[in-house]
């Protein structure tokens, strides 16, 4: 039987500081967005700082949405992450590809799911499928319950996510992994640590057999 806790990743790490707090609190990995658009874009120079320093455990996931198969590439080996993250409407063979080199989380719209590309990622090695809202890094919830007969096994879960509703968001879809980054902020880019504690704690404390 699949473990039920899922794996709690914390986004839009942008400084050492802020990567040593998630890991403290108990993260199982860090998101680092390199999308220009972002408000908490970071450096592969500061991401690789940070990462390094949270140690051999922890996942470091390079963030990117709609970036050219080159610059993925080689800003993932700059910052030495250890997964990379797809955005954007990408074809299946350019996910392939980047998972030649990363493991990759292909986020996906619930627009998506059906559509014959999506279905192909899911059935690519190295692929696991993240659900997200429209905006990446908006803040704005899924209709868990409209997923629930859809949601592909293994899969992750992100949008709107926070301490106050992950744990029925986990109840509802038992995702593989829960993400999250505006609802753990007390400004863009800079994490709130009470937020972070707490969002980790309840992503955790509903998986428990028999809840
Ligand atoms: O957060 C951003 O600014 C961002 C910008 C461009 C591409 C991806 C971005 N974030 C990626 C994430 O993994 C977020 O954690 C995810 O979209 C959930 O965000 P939120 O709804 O704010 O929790």
């Amino acid at each position: 039987m699949p473990d039920p806790t899922p794996r709690v990743k914390v986004c839009g790490t942008t400084s050492l500081h802020d990567a040593l707090l998630s890991a403290e609190a108990g993260a199982d990995a860090l998101g680092f967005i390199f999308a220009p658009v972002s408000k908490r874009r970071v450096s592969p120079e500061v991401a690789r700082e940070a990462g390094l320093a949270v140690g051999p455990v922890v996942a470091r996931v390079g963030v990117f949405l709609n970036q050219g198969l080159t610059e993925v590439l080689r800003t993932a080996e700059a910052a030495r992450v250890s997964a990379v993250q797809l955005h954007g409407p990408l074809s299946s063979l350019y996910v392939r590809e980047v998972a030649r080199y990363h493991p990759v989380l292909r986020v996906l719209r619930p627009a998506d799911l059906g559509q014959p590309d999506a279905l192909e990622v899911l059935s690519l090695p190295g692929v696991t499928p993240m659900l997200d809202a429209p905006e990446p890094g908006g803040g704005v919830p899924l209709d868990w319950a409209a997923l629930r007969d859809v949601f592909p096994a293994g899969a992750w879960l992100a949008g709107g996510l926070g301490p106050a509703n992950v744990a029925e968001a986990v109840r509802v879809l038992r995702p593989a992994g829960v993400d999250a980054v505006s609802r753990l902020e007390k400004a863009a880019g800079v994490k709130d640590v009470e937020q972070v504690r707490a969002f980790i704690q309840a992503a955790r404390l509903q998986a428990a057999p028999g809840t």
